[in-house]
């Protein structure tokens, strides 16, 4: 099957590349630069020199629908709300790695992401690709809103407990850490080498686009409208995202209930993986995979119960999933392309 790739020179579009290389099924026969169209795919990444050879493409509808069966987009937010609709009216699928499909409201897109909403029928549209929940709509979808990475984490980890009634959804507090690559390529003050390097900061505080993508998701599977208080950090490393959670359980519960419980509902999900008791998953045992590890510490002084849960951005965050769920449209081998243990040290 023929892929393409638009962003191709960001970090999303450049992991996409990394992992379709060694796809069994996918082919990819396009990468779409906006700015840097006609030039060297390996004069932009030299990692590349020798193995892709191809030349940057400008972006052409008729001609990304004529040639390709499903194009993942991979540029900044804002981009694909114009560009997305007008190749689904082609006919080709689409996987979306921005924000610009997540949210349901469409009065939402100004107060969070600071633009216009999509067509309010492409929101109502879109599949949420949280592919180990919403595994069958996904395999029925026309385009996918992939999520977003603080989301993944928070969500992979909160699930569970929310929809068995475990947890008081009223008292969530989510701590997240992302590497510095979560900002992607592109140059910024804040994001620079001697802002970054020995430092640890927080941004967006009460202000992240992650928060109504997060509370959407829990108010649905909790039945209930949910509110969450999150914190973004930014840490010196180019990789990986923690969420510490914490919440108040219902009742008390064994560590090895909780565990259960996750091992229960996960069970046949090859890229949820779920640390024993008193084990907790560090962000480099998940560097360069798809998989999402779960650990737990349950205070039985407190009553309180804490989730942590780790991806890398750039795989389980973002263009891992979206492979994953282009397996899952196309009735693949889930994990196809994506079979590669955690690079470590
Ligand atoms: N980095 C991460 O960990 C994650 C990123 N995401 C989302 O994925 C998307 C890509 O992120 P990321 O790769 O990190 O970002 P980057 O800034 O690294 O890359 C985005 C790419 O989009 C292209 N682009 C820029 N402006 C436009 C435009 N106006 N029209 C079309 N293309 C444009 C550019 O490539 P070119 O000019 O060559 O086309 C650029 O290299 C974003 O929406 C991001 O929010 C989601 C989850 C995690
Ligand atoms: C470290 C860092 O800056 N991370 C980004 C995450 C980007 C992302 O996933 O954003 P979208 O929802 O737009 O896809 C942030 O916190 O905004």
């Amino acid at each position: 099957m023929k892929v393409a790739v638009i962003g191709g020179t960001g970090y999303g579009g450049v992991e996409l590349i990394r992992l379709l290389a060694h796809h069994p099924y996918a082919q990819l026969t396009s990468v779409v630069s906006h700015s840097q169209s006609g030039k060297a795919l390996a004069e932009v990444y030299p990692h590349l020199h020798g193995i892709m050879e191809q030349t940057l493409d400008a972006f052409d509808v008729q001609q990304l629908a004529q040639d390709h069966d499903l194009v993942f987009l991979a540029a900044p937010s804002g981009v694909s709300k114009d560009i997305l609709p007008q190749l689904v009216e082609q006919g080709v699928r689409c996987i979306d790695l921005s924000g610009d499909f997540r949210l349901k409201d469409p009065r939402l897109y100004p107060e969070w992401y600071n633009h216009d909403p999509a067509q309010e029928t492409y929101l109502q549209e879109a599949v949420y690709g949280l592919s180990e929940i919403y595994r069958e709509d996904i395999a029925q979808a026309k385009f996918i809103a992939n999520p977003g990475c603080y989301p993944t984490a928070t969500l992979l980890g909160l699930i569970p407990l929310l929809k068995e009634g475990w947890i008081d959804p009223h008292t969530l507090i989510i701590d997240a850490k992302s590497g510095v690559s979560g900002a992607g390529r592109k140059q910024s003050l804040g994001t620079h080498f001697s802002e970054t390097n020995e430092n640890l900061k927080v941004y967006k505080l009460g202000a992240h686009q992650h928060i109504p993508e997060i509370e959407q998701i829990l108010s649905s599977v909790g039945q209930k409208e949910v509110k969450i208080t999150f914190s973004t950090h930014l840490v010196p490393m180019t990789r990986g995202i923690m969420c510490t959670m914490y919440t108040q359980l219902q009742e008390a519960k064994a560590t090895q209930d909780i565990i259960d419980l996750y091992h229960s509902f996960y069970e046949g999900h090859a890229f949820v993986r779920i640390r024993p008791e008193g084990v907790w998953p560090a962000t480099k045992e998940v560097y360069g995979s798809n998989y999402c590890d779960i650990g737990f510490a349950n205070d039985q002084r407190t009553g309180r119960l804490i989730i942590v849960a780790v991806i890398d951005n750039v795989v389980k965050g973002a263009a891992g999933q979206a492979i994953q769920n282009m397996n899952i449209m196309n009735a693949w081998d889930e994990t196809a392309g994506l079979n590669v243990l955690p690079v470590y040290p």
